[in-house]
């Protein structure tokens, strides 16, 4: 990995990804820490969820170099480096069985399968039980998967991706589909992550669900990150407005940040 520094989680480095005549990603760099929790953003198609692939290793750049955790991706066993990464996604959630009791779906982390076919050892079990309780799902554990609600799926994506105690755990939109109180109670369970020590990158499309946790945010426009770095500084009416094409305001409260669309100057662009 060359001179990196050994905390360093991901490093993607001038990533371009070219699919038939369309430039998909455009010279993307994005470096990430031990200890900094990342929250993505971006307008529909800018990029964000192909980002999250190369991280992941299930896509490969055109050209450019993806590091995650110490390895580099097209040098290293890809699936190796997917074992220390929890990955939370809505097509996750459909690619797992809507029949299987929900502990079982939880106990699947711990290998990284999507299903078992062999008998289940006790210990993991328990441990797929006792996160179920620590999402606050202890109860719906012999319920069928697909007899959960949408909220109540994502939460039991969240511990089945705590199976494993990732060093690294990656959520595209986990929040999408969900009522404000399941919202809230999801992004609760988030922030419970950052006293695992563990590094957490966020896909978003509501600027509310940027938590206290979180330290850095990384804004992608067409393929490219065009800003990244602490939220404070990255989440400026400036930067937003350019990168949204509307006049935003950012309002903190509670250690959050609201945006709210000035009416003025024509709106939409
Ligand atoms: N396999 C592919 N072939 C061609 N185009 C693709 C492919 N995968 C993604 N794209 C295109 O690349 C662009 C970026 O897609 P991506 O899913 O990364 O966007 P996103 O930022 O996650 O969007 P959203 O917020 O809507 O989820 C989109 O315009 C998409 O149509």
């Amino acid at each position: 990995m060359g001179e990196q520094s050994p905390q360093t989680v991901v490093d993607m480095n001038d990533l371009v990804l070219q699919r038939d005549e369309r430039t998909i990603l455009n010279g993307a760099s994005l470096r990430i820490s031990g200890g900094e929790q990342w929250v993505i953003l971006g307008r529909n198609g800018s990029g964000k969820t192909t980002l999250l692939e190369m991280m992941t290793g299930y896509m490969f750049p055109t050209s450019g170099t993806v590091d995650v955790l110490g390895s580099r991706f097209g040098e290293c066993d890809v699936r190796e480096v997917r074992k220390r990464i929890g990955y939370i996604s809505q097509s996750l959630i459909e690619k797992l069985s809507l029949s299987d009791p929900v502990w079982e779906v939880v106990a699947t982390g711990e290998y990284a399968f999507l299903r078992f076919y062999q008998e289940i050892p006790e210990q993991v079990r328990l441990k797929a039980v006792g996160l179920l309780h620590e999402v606050g799902l202890g109860a719906a554990a012999l319920q069928p998967f697909g007899t959960l609600s949408q909220g109540e799926r994502k939460k039991v994506l969240l511990a089945r991706a705590l199976m494993s105690e990732p060093e690294l755990l990656i959520m595209d939109e986990p929040c999408s589909g969900l009522d404000l109180y399941e919202r809230e109670k999801l992004l609760l369970e988030t922030e419970k992550l950052a006293s695992r020590r563990m590094t957490v990158i966020y896909v978003t499309h509501h600027m509310e669900e940027i938590m206290p946790m979180f330290s850095h945010v990384a804004l992608i426009a067409d393929g490219e990150v065009i800003a990244a770095g602490p939220k404070t500084e990255v989440l400026t009416p400036e930067v937003l407005s350019r990168a949204y094409g509307l006049p935003l305001e950012v309002d903190w409260s509670y250690g959050r940040p609201w945006l709210k669309v000035k009416p003025e100057s024509g709106g939409i662009k």
